[in-house]
């Protein structure tokens, strides 16, 4: 697990680097009178570089053997005294870049440098999630059964929560940071229509620059918590004239274009614990929810507003040009945004029942015009969510309501 622990501290793991090293020569215990100078991020890399017949300790390396509270003060040298390195030319992080409480010296600020850890770090082996998980239900006191991703400006799903207890993401060990407006990046545990959920308020997007399993990496988190059901929302273009704005989308499939581009949350070794090499997506979206979505909005009078679909998602963070929308209208894409896709993937590789929607924030133009109102921009998506988002409340507290009648 290397590059994880559970706290995410961003101090140096050597502490037990002592200003005078075993051979009383600081910070080079090997005799070189100069130490080898590396940046803090050279340190954070899971590869011990090597400088010349040396190798150097990565930054986990001194804490797995106690770290600063390693009792015996030994260095990780000190094979005898229980340091734990079997090779004899490891050196430790150069006293140069320590300061005097032995943690790396760095123009950053702490906060800087999670972020710029969690950007860097691209996989999350299944003991990382498990950990994440492990957290998460540990102090949310419950298991939950039903996971929701708040769309832009969507965040209000996440606040009919009842008895809920909240985690800020930069507070949950590992966890990516929101970076978009509109997203809160708050997780929110606690039951609604007496079942226990969990709710993302901020999801992660490809462009804010999380490499897409990343993006979808809070999904395999909820499987590890427990959670049955899927339910994705999304603010998105219209693309099918028929679709005003303010109208519901409900998923029934998707055009991958990133995945066409040769992009998936699933690239790289596959881990059999989540699920198969080669998942088939075929019903991807189950069809009973859509079903049943389909006639509670239609109790609630919002018949003609609701559709069934296909999405897709485009990298962003632009809007899409006439060319494009009218290749996607070709495909027979009815709306379009830059999320969702990766997480439906994620959640049907770990066999997660997946329900999502689009709420049409904007209508897309498929003939060139001069007219500015008719660019879209995110200010208008948030502001068309804000006003919609009491039906959109409606529609997924039924649903989860008619899924606990049949549990
Ligand atoms: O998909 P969500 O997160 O709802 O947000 C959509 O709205 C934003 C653009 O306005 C993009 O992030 C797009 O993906
Ligand atoms: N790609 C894309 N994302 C959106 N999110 C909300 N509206 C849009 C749109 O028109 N295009």
């Amino acid at each position: 697990m290397t590059g994880y622990n559970s706290n995410g501290d961003v101090a140096t793991s050597n502490g037990n680097h002592n200003n005078s090293n075993s051979n009383g020569t600081n910070g080079n215990s090997n005799g070189h009178s100069k130490p080898v100078e590396y940046t803090a991020q050279e340190l954070h890399t899971k590869q011990l570089p090597k400088v010349g017949n040396f190798k150097m300790c990565s930054r986990d390396c001194c804490s797995k053997q106690g770290g600063a509270n390693n009792k015996a003060g030994n260095s990780c040298l000190d094979k005898k005294g229980g340091g734990g390195h079997k090779e004899e030319l490891v050196v430790p992080t150069p006293q140069s870049l320590l300061d005097n409480n032995n943690r790396i010296q760095c123009s950053l600020s702490p906060e800087e440098v999670r972020a710029l850890r969690v950007l860097n770090e691209d996989t999350y082996p299944y003991e990382v999630i498990q950990e994440i998980a492990d957290f998460i239900v540990k102090r949310a006191g419950i298991r939950p059964k039903i996971g929701i991703i708040c769309g832009s400006g969507l965040g209000s799903l996440a606040d009919i929560i009842q008895d809920a207890k909240v985690f800020e993401y930069e507070k949950i060990p590992n966890f990516p940071v929101s970076t978009v407006e509109g997203h809160a990046g708050k997780l929110v545990v606690g039951t609604l229509e007496g079942a226990n959920v969990m709710a993302m308020q901020g999801r992660f997007h490809f462009y804010e620059g999380y490499p897409l399993a990343k993006c979808s990496m809070p999904v395999r988190v909820m499987k590890l918590c427990g959670v049955e059901y899927l339910f994705a929302t999304n603010a998105a273009g219209g693309i099918n004239p028929k679709f005003n704005v303010g109208d519901i989308m409900l998923m029934h499939d998707h055009v991958n274009m990133l995945g066409f581009a040769g992009n998936s949350p699933l690239q790289g070794p596959n881990d059999p614990r989540f699920g198969p090499r080669f998942p088939a997506l075929v019903n991807s979206y189950n069809r009973d929810l859509i079903n049943k979505a389909i006639e509670i909005g239609k109790t609630m009078g919002i018949e003609s507003n609701i559709h069934v679909g296909v999405y897709s998602c485009l990298g962003g963070p632009t809007y899409e040009t006439i060319a494009e929308l009218k290749a996607l209208r070709m495909m027979g894409v009815d709306a379009v945004g830059m999320s969702t896709v990766h997480e439906v993937i994620t959640a049907r590789h770990c066999d997660m029942k997946v329900f999502a929607f689009s709420l049409i924030t904007n209508k897309c133009p498929i003939e060139y015009s001069d007219k500015k109102d008719e660019e879209a921009n995110h200010e208008e998506v948030m502001a068309v969510a804000k006003n919609r988002q009491k039906a959109c409340c409606e529609l997924v507290s039924r649903l989860i309501c008619e899924i606990q009648k049949g549990s």
